[in-house]
Parts: structure tokens; C-alpha cells; sequence
């Protein structure tokens, strides 16, 4: 039986998560610091790990890095407060399977339990395939145009979008649209990889080729022969990797860590980003011979926010899948929660809607979705964000400006630390304020980034 592993220090929520799962037959370890989730982990195998990303000794980022480089196949479920929604996202992209928002829902932990012991991959990766939906935006449509004029050419695809927009949703809808649909497509999130292990995992190594190298090891490359390999995250691969990645791509070889004997290989190469690779190319951070070998065709996805059109069909679509999965009747959403959706700027994109919809459906009893449904930091985003002035009254006037005022400010802030690839020095002198002042407002604000 799988055995998971609860890293949180607050132990009610410890003993309330391993309960549950106890319920339901799962074995559970709990750890009350991330330095005892880690010790742990060395000493046992574990199927899943849940973790806080408040520790009092160690945040949720430095433990997803060191379980990773313990075993890169362990899911981490990074357990959050709404408000650090944009810190998830940001774990996502560093390779946490998915983020699960306080209070709890005992039901969509054991949901993540079941689904994730039986796989290690991602969820995107396991052989159940949702429905691909298209909607009406003309941009997505676009996209899924060029997708299937692509698609049985064999030709390298480049897909850009943030996270969560469905890359790889899309990079399947070109494998399934392919002459290779029978064969295999293999996902490998590279920004999971600890970027030691990149190059064993890509192309495989021979026992003793290094430290740690107990046996030989089958590289993705050989694994996805005759079929599609989808390169998540490509940028986090160091540039000794995108060496022999490029030899690979030009050669049709690949050549096991460790060996000399290189092995043929028929692989389509289908590539993703959340950031342009240019930029990249342009600070030497990524080989332009490289990019130009897997940017044959590009494709752009855009963010959810930028596809008002299709908000609503997103969402009924999520609603509909919660309902399956939950047991739930939810029918509709009420007239506010529709606004919100259209308001709010869902930086998790397609990924956030559809665990938001769904923690919203379990909380539901009626055949309604109400507001009261929604976490309250989505709520509060999208009634400070539109209408500035609507509402206001004589007594809370002055209160009222300067909570959007402040949260004009936060969000700009923010927006510019992202644009800024998380240099904070650089987002200084985006905003034209000095280093020390964007210091003190990250804090005033409490942004965690
Ligand atoms: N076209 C679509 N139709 C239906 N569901 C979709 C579609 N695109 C994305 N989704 C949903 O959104 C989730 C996230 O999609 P996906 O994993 O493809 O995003 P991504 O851009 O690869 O994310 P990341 O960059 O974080 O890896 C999917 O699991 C799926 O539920």
C-alpha cells in the first residue's frame, strides 16, 4: 500500500490529513518540520508527499528542491494559504505536482491520494486523456490550427504560454493528430529534474558512471522511440545538457552517460516555455542553435485572462468534471461568480480555474455555485480590481481608497517582480523606485516572491 508522507507544523492538520487517508487504507508518516519530512524521506520510500509551505524551519520551495534531488519521480502537493496562490504557481513551475489551498477538503486530498499512488507522473502524463476543449477565442483557435496543420508533418514544435495554459494538453493533441499516435509520448518536466540528474534522465547512463548510479538507466529518449517526446520547461536545462541534446536532435543518437556507443533513435521533439527563449538566448543562457532545432514551428498559447470568451465554457466544463469526480449536483453559477471569474486574472490559468471550480463544487450543497464557494482572496481580487468607487459611501470612502490603492500597488508590484524573471533589482528599476524602497513594500505587502 502506498505510503505518504504529511509535512505540516500544525498537528491538528497532521492528524486531520492522516485520518482521512487512513480511511481509506493509505499508509501516512507525519513530520512537524520540513528537516524531519526530509530525514524521513531518506529513510523510507515514499509514494506522495503533502507539505506546508509555511515550515517553521525550512519553506515549501527549499523541501520540494531537496526531495527532488532525493528522487525526482515523488509528487510534492504543496499545501497553501489562497493568498500565497502565486508562490504555488510559482512551485509548480519548479516541479510540485499540483497545490492544495487551506481549509483543507478532506475529499480532494483523498481525490489527489488515489490519483497520484497509482502514477508518478503528472497528471497530464498518465494515459487518461480529458476531453481537449477549443472554445471561441481567436488566438487558442489559432493555436490549435497550426496544432493539427503541424501535427502529421514531424516537424519540432516550440509552445509558449504560462503555466497552466495547456502546453501540454496541446503537445498531446499533435501527438494524437500525428503518425505516431500509436507509439509513445513521454512528458518530462525539466524544471523538475535537479539539474545534475538532467542529462541521465534525458539520455540514460551506464551503472558506475558516477555517484549514484547504482544500475543502467533507459533515457527518455530511448523510452519515447518511435513516438513524441514533450520537453516541459526546456529553458532549465543547463547548457552542457543542450549540448548533447542538440548533438542528439542532429544525429538521431543518443549515446548513455557512462558509453560510447551511440544508439539510434526516432524521436520527435516537442518543446514548451513559460518565458521566451530569445531572452534567454540573449543573456547566453540558452544556445541559439539549440532554440533554432526546436523552434521549426511555434506556437503561442495565450493566458486565460486574455480569453474572456471562453471564461464561462471553461468553467462549466470544470464544473461538469468536479461534479463526476465529487458525486456533486452543482447545475449552475450564480450571477456574482461569473463576474468574479471575468474579473479575476487567474495567474494559474486553466490549472487554478479548474481546482477552484472544483474545491467550489465540493463545497456547494445546492444545485447553485455561490460566492460564498470562492476563496475569499478571488473574491476580494476582483472587487478591488474593477469598479474603483462603486459602493463607496461617505464612512468608508477613505478606507476604501486606500485598499485600492494598495492593491493597485501590490499587484503592479508584483506583476513587474514576474517580468523582471524575479530580479528584484531589475523590478526596481522597472518601477523607477531604488532597491531598498521595493524591499519595504514587498514586506508592507507581504508579497512572497
Ligand atoms: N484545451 C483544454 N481543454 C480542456 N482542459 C484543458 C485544456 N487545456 C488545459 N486544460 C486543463 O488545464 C490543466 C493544465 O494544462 P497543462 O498541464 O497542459 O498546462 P501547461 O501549460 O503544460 O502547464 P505547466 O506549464 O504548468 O506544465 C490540464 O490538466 C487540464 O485539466
Amino acid at each position: 500500500m502506498a505510503r505518504i508522507l504529511i509535512i505540516d507544523d500544525d498537528i491538528f492538520i497532521c492528524k486531520a490529513i492522516q485520518k482521512q487517508l487512513a480511511n481509506k487504507g493509505f499508509r501516512t508518516e507525519i513530520a512537524f518540520s520540513g528537516n524531519a519530512g526530509l530525514k524521513l524521506l531518506k529513510e523510507k520510500s515514499f509514494s506522495l508527499v503533502l507539505c506546508d509551505f509555511r515550515l517553521p524551519d525550512k519553506d515549501g520551495l527549499e523541501i520540494l528542491r531537496e526531495v527532488k534531488q532525493m528522487d525526482t519521480r515523488i509528487p510534492v502537493v504543496i499545501i497553501t494559504a489562497y493568498a500565497d496562490v502565486r508562490m504555488a504557481v510559482k512551485l509548480m513551475k519548479q516541479g510540485a505536482y499540483d497545490y492544495l489551498t487551506k481549509p483543507l477538503q478532506h475529499e480532494e486530498i483523498v481525490s489527489l491520494a488515489k490519483q497520484l499512488t497509482g502514477t508518478t507522473k503528472k497528471s497530464g502524463s498518465s494515459d487518461v486523456f480529458e476531453d481537449f476543449l477549443v472554445g471561441e477565442n481567436p488566438g487558442f483557435k489559432q493555436a490549435v490550427k497550426f496544432a493539427k496543420k503541424v501535427a502529421p508533418t514531424g516537424m519540432s514544435v516550440l509552445i509558449e504560454g504560462e503555466t497552466g495554459t495547456g502546453k501540454e494538453y496541446v503537445a498531446r493533441y499533435i501527438h494524437r493528430n500525428s503518425s505516431r499516435k500509436n507509439k509513445p509520448f513521454v512528458a518530462v518536466d525539466c524544471g523538475a529534474i535537479p539539474k545534475e540528474l538532467a542529462g541521465s534522465e534525458l539520455f540514460g547512463h551506464v551503472k558506475g558512471s558516477f555517484t549514484g548510479a547504482v544500475g543502467d538507466k533507459t533515457g527518455v529518449f530511448q523510452q519515447a522511440d518511435g513516438g513524441t517526446l514533450f520537453l516541459d520547461e526546456i529553458g532549465n536545462l543547463s547548457y552542457s545538457v543542450q549540448v548533447q541534446l542538440l548533438r542528439t536532435l542532429q544525429e538521431k543518437t543518443v549515446t548513455r552517460i557512462g558509453e560510447n556507443k551511440p544508439v539510434k533513435v526516432d524521436v520527435r521533439v516537442i518543446a514548451a516555455t513559460n518565458e521566451t527563449l530569445t531572452r534567454q538566448v540573449e543573456e547566453n543562457n540558452f544556445r541559439e542553435d539549440l532554440l533554432h532545432r526546436i523552434n521549426e514551428f511555434k506556437i503561442v498559447l495565450p493566458p486565460l485572462r486574455k480569453r474572456q470568451e471562453d471564461i464561462l465554457f471553461f468553467a462549466d466544463h470544470f464544473r461538469k468534471l468536479a461534479n463526476e469526480e465529487l458525486d456533486q449536483q452543482v447545475e449552475q453559477f450564480s450571477d456574482d461568480v461569473r463576474e468574479i471569474f471575468f474579473r479575476y486574472e487567474w495567474p494559474g490559468n486553466m490549472r487554478e480555474m479548474k481546482n477552484v471550480v472544483k474545491r467550489a463544487v465540493l463545497l456547494s450543497s445546492g444545485e447553485i455555485l455561490s460566492s460564498r464557494a470562492l476563496p475569499e482572496e478571488i473574491v476580494q481580487f476582483s472587487s478591488v480590481q474593477t469598479f474603483p468607487g462603486e459602493g463607496i459611501n461617505e464612512n468608508n470612502q477613505e478606507q476604501t481608497l486606500k485598499k485600492l490603492t494598495s492593491g493597485a500597488e501590490k499587484e503592479i508590484i508584483i506583476k513587474a517582480i514576474e517580468a523582471a524573471g524575479y530580479n528584484k533589482s531589475k523590478a526596481a528599476r522597472t518601477l523607477n523606485i531604488d532597491r531598498k524602497t521595493l524591499y519595504n513594500k514587498i514586506r508592507q505587502y507581504g508579497i512572497d516572491i
